[in-house]
C-alpha cells in the first residue's frame, strides 16, 4: 500500500543491493524505517523481536529466511537447523510452519546446487500469493461492507472496529480484516474504523491508526475497553480482525482480546467477520482453546508502555508500580460460535468444519 506517493510492500527483494529488505514496525508510527535482513540471524531477531509481525508477513519473512541460508550454505543439516530454528521465534501464529513446511518439502529433494535458486524463487511466490489472496480477501469482503452500506441512510457511514493490527503491515499487502476496508474506500462507500489501541504492544495505536492516516481513511483510536460500549449505542456495525491460526473447525486465534470483541458483539447482534488466508488454516487441529499454543510475552511489554515525548524523542516508561510483575498471554482464541463468517480467498463461509470444507475441499483432512 502507499507510504506517501510510493507503493510499498512490508518485505522485498531489492534487486540494487540484492538484500531483502523490511519495513521495520517497531518505529513506526514515528519513524519510517527500512532495514536489510543479511543472514539466518537477522530472521531470527526480525520474526522473534517484532521488527515484522502478524501472522502472514512472519510466514513470507521465514520464507525468505530459509532462502538467504541456502546461498550461505545448502547442505541438509543446514535446511534442517533453519526449519528448527525459525519455528521457534514465534509459538501461534500458523503461517510460520506453513512456508518452512513448503520451503523443506521444495528443497530436501533438490541437489543442493539448486537450492538457493529454487528457494528465493518460492519465497517470492510466497510473497505474491499472499498479496492476491489478501486483495481477494478485500473482493469478498467488500460485499458484506456494501450490504450494510445499502441499508444505511444517505450520509451515514458504515462503522467498523478492528483489533491489533491485521493490516498491509501485517501481510506482504492490503492486509487481512483491512483489505475490505481499503476495497470499500476505493469503491467509494463511506466507512468509519474504530481502532482498537490493543494493548499491550498498542499494534492499532501504532500500526493501525498509521495505515488509516496514510491512506485517508476517517478513523478513531479507542481504548480497548470502549468497544462493548460503542456497539450497545448502535455506532458499530460490523467488526472484522485478523487471526494468526484458524482451527478445522472455524475457532479463531487472534490478539489478545479478541474473545471479549466476539462476546460484546454477539450480546449486541453485531456481525463479528474473520478474515484470513487458507495459509492461516491449520488444519490438524480443532478446538482452538485446547490445542493452539499461546505466545506468553515478556511482562515489561505490560509493566511499560513506549511513546513519544513533546520533543519528539521515542522513549519507554514504567506504568506499574516498582516490583508489580505483568502477566503477558499475547493470544486469545474466539470459539467458532460467536464468529459470523470466515472471509477467505475463496470466499465468506461459516466458521465451521462444513463451511471451511466446502471452500477448501482440497486441503481439508479427512
Ligand atoms: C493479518 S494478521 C492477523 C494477526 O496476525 C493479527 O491480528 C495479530 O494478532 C498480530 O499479532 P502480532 O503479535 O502483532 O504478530
Amino acid at each position: 500500500m502507499k507510504v506517501g506517493d510510493k507503493h510499498y510492500r512490508s518485505i522485498w527483494f531489492d534487486e540494487p543491493s540484492g538484500q531483502v529488505q523490511i519495513i521495520e514496525q517497531r518505529w513506526l508510527p514515528h519513524e519510517f524505517r527500512v532495514v536489510d535482513l543479511k543472514t539466518r540471524d537477522d530472521f531470527v531477531v526480525a520474526i522473534r523481536d517484532m521488527w515484522v509481525r502478524g501472522a502472514p508477513l512472519i510466514g513470507a519473512t521465514a520464507a525468505y529466511g530459509v532462502a538467504v541460508q541456502m546461498a550461505l550454505d545448502p547442505s541438509d543439516k543446514s535446511l534442517a537447523e533453519t526449519w528448527d530454528i525459525l519455528h521457534e521465534t514465534r509459538p501461534t501464529a500458523i503461517n510460520l510452519r506453513w512456508a518452512l513446511d513448503e520451503m523443506n518439502a521444495l528443497l530436501k529433494p533438490l541437489p543442493k546446487g539448486e537450492r538457493a535458486a529454487a528457494a528465493m524463487k518460492r519465497a517470492h511466490e510466497i510473497a505474491d500469493e499472499d498479496v492476491e489472496c489478501n486483495r481477494m480477501i478485500g473482493v469478498h469482503g467488500l460485499e458484506i461492507i456494501r450490504e450494510i452500506a445499502s441499508r444505511k441512510k444517505p450520509g451515514e457511514v458504515v462503522n467498523i472496529l478492528t483489533h491489533c493490527n491485521a493490516g498491509w503491515l501485517a501481510t506482504v499487502d492490503w492486509g487481512t480484516a483491512t483489505s475490505p476496508m481499503y476495497h470499500a474506500v476505493q469503491d467509494g462507500i463511506p466507512i468509519h474504523v474504530w481502532v482498537d489501541e490493543t494493548r499491550p504492544r498498542n499494534q492499532g495505536a501504532l500500526l493501525t491508526a498509521w495505515e488509516m492516516n496514510s491512506h485517508g481513511i476517517p478513523h478513531h483510536l479507542i481504548v480497548d475497553n470502549a468497544g462493548g460500549h460503542l456497539m450497545q449505542h448502535g455506532q458499530v456495525d460490523l467488526v472484522i480482525v485478523g487471526t494468526d491460526r484458524t482451527t478445522a473447525h472455524g475457532d479463531v486465534c487472534n490478539k489478545i482480546g479478541t474473545y471479549l470483541k466476539a462476546l460484546a458483539a454477539r450480546d449486541n447482534n453485531v456481525p463479528f467477520y474473520v478474515a484470513l488466508p487458507s495459509p492461516t488454516i491449520d488444519w490438524t487441529v480443532k478446538d482452538g482453546v485446547a490445542e493452539i499454543p499461546i505466545e506468553e510475552r515478556t511482562d515489561t511489554e505490560v509493566t511499560h508502555v513506549q511513546g513519544k515525548l513533546a520533543d519528539g524523542t521515542v522513549t519507554e516508561v514504567q506504568i506499574s508500580p516498582d516490583g508489580t510483575p505483568g502477566g503477558n498471554p499475547a493470544f486469545d482464541v474466539t470459539p467458532r460460535r460467536l464468529v459470523t463468517g470466515l472471509i477467505t480467498e475463496r470466499g465468506v463461509c461459516e466458521a465451521s468444519p462444513e463451511g471451511l470444507a466446502a471452500l477448501f475441499p482440497d486441503r481439508v483432512r479427512k
